[in-house]
């Protein structure tokens, strides 16, 4: 039985995200434990709704894919509750990336978890005021955002959009772009690289390895930065599998940890793609809040997941 009043407990239901047949369950799940449900009609209520609910409730649900939960953390985040209100993720969306990275399986295990599973407190990320949880990506075009496939999803999670925007551009204009990370507490040194890139992609919780389930450190207060240097397009037009491109031995990426970095365009104002959702702008300030969201997390969470040789601090100077 549920333990809590019902509007303690508030979900956030996107009855559109993933193939839309999760709507029943979820709302049957949900009444079970006690939830006020909150059905989304349009863009902009999952982040109004979780604003509205976030001063009064314990836990926000987010049912959905992961643009309902970047909505809803970014609410909670506007009606600055983040201290006070924890987060669960009922997997229904397409990829369900971040729902995989905290352990997660289903929909029914998402509330076994929400009544019995640890809370964890995780890093969020900020890019000009917006928090992200999942990953910030530059150069991938709104339209190649819109278009690239469930199934594509599915199978690459964040690294389908880079996928589509080549395809669906066959050559495209690389990005002058200057990238400054700054100083760590694990002996990163501020750094600077400037050239032509195709793709900047910043993890939170995402490791951009190919490997779609790849989880990189959520909780270390550091973003993962990975640039895709405009040298790759040859490899990419030549139909190049991304786990190569992105592998260890790749002579294109540059990578970098940092707690927060600056992206300044030196031409037109770059899109990107916050957890899925559009933000364009010529200069993006990035930053961690370490340990800011609490959050539900399964057996199967790795606070630490084993680095190995995945994730070399840096490929090259
Ligand atoms: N009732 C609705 N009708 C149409 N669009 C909606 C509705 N509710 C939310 N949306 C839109 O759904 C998008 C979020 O979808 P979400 O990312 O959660 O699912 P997904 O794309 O299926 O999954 P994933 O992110 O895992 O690929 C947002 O852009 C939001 O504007």
């Amino acid at each position: 039985m549920p333990s809590h009043e019902a509007s303690d407990r508030v979900l956030v239901l996107n009855p559109v995200s993933g193939s839309g047949e999760h709507v029943d369950d979820v709302v049957g799940l949900a009444t079970d434990h006690g939830f006020e449900i909150m059905t989304t009609e349009e863009s902009g209520d999952a982040k109004r709704f979780a604003r509205e609910a976030a001063p009064s409730a314990d836990l926000v649900a987010a049912a959905g894919g992961d643009g309902t939960l970047n909505a809803v953390v970014n609410g909670i985040a506007d009606a600055a509750a983040l201290e006070t209100t924890a987060v669960a993720v009922v997997p229904a969306g397409t990829g369900n990336n971040f729902a995989a990275n905290v352990g997660i399986e289903g929909l029914e295990h998402a509330f076994t978890v929400i009544e019995d599973g640890r809370r964890r407190e995780i890093d969020i990320g900020t890019a000009n005021g917006r928090v992200f949880v999942n990953s910030c990506v530059g150069g991938i075009t709104a339209e190649a955002s819109s278009e690239t496939t469930t199934e594509s999803k599915a199978e690459l999670g964040v690294l389908a959009y880079v996928k589509n925007t080549v395809e669906t551009l066959g050559e495209f204009d690389s990005l002058p772009l200057r990238v400054e990370t700054a100083t760590g507490s694990n002996g990163e040194r501020a750094r600077a690289w400037e050239g032509e890139a195709l793709f900047v992609l910043v993890g939170n919780c995402r490791r951009f390895t190919g490997a779609r389930t790849a989880q990189a450190n959520v909780e270390d207060g550091r973003l993962e930065v990975t640039i895709v240097e405009d040298a790759a397009t040859t490899d990419l037009l030549g139909g190049a599998a991304l786990e190569g491109l992105f592998g260890q031995e790749s002579t294109h990426i540059v990578r970098r940890r940092t707690p927060s970095l600056v992206i300044e365009s030196h031409a037109d104002a770059i899109e990107y793609s916050l957890d899925g959702e559009i933000l364009e702008t010529e200069r993006l300030h990035l930053e961690t809040e370490p340990a800011t969201l609490t959050i539900a997390v399964g057996d199967g969470y790795r606070p630490d997941p084993d680095d190995g040789n995945r994730w070399p601090l840096e490929t090259r100077g």
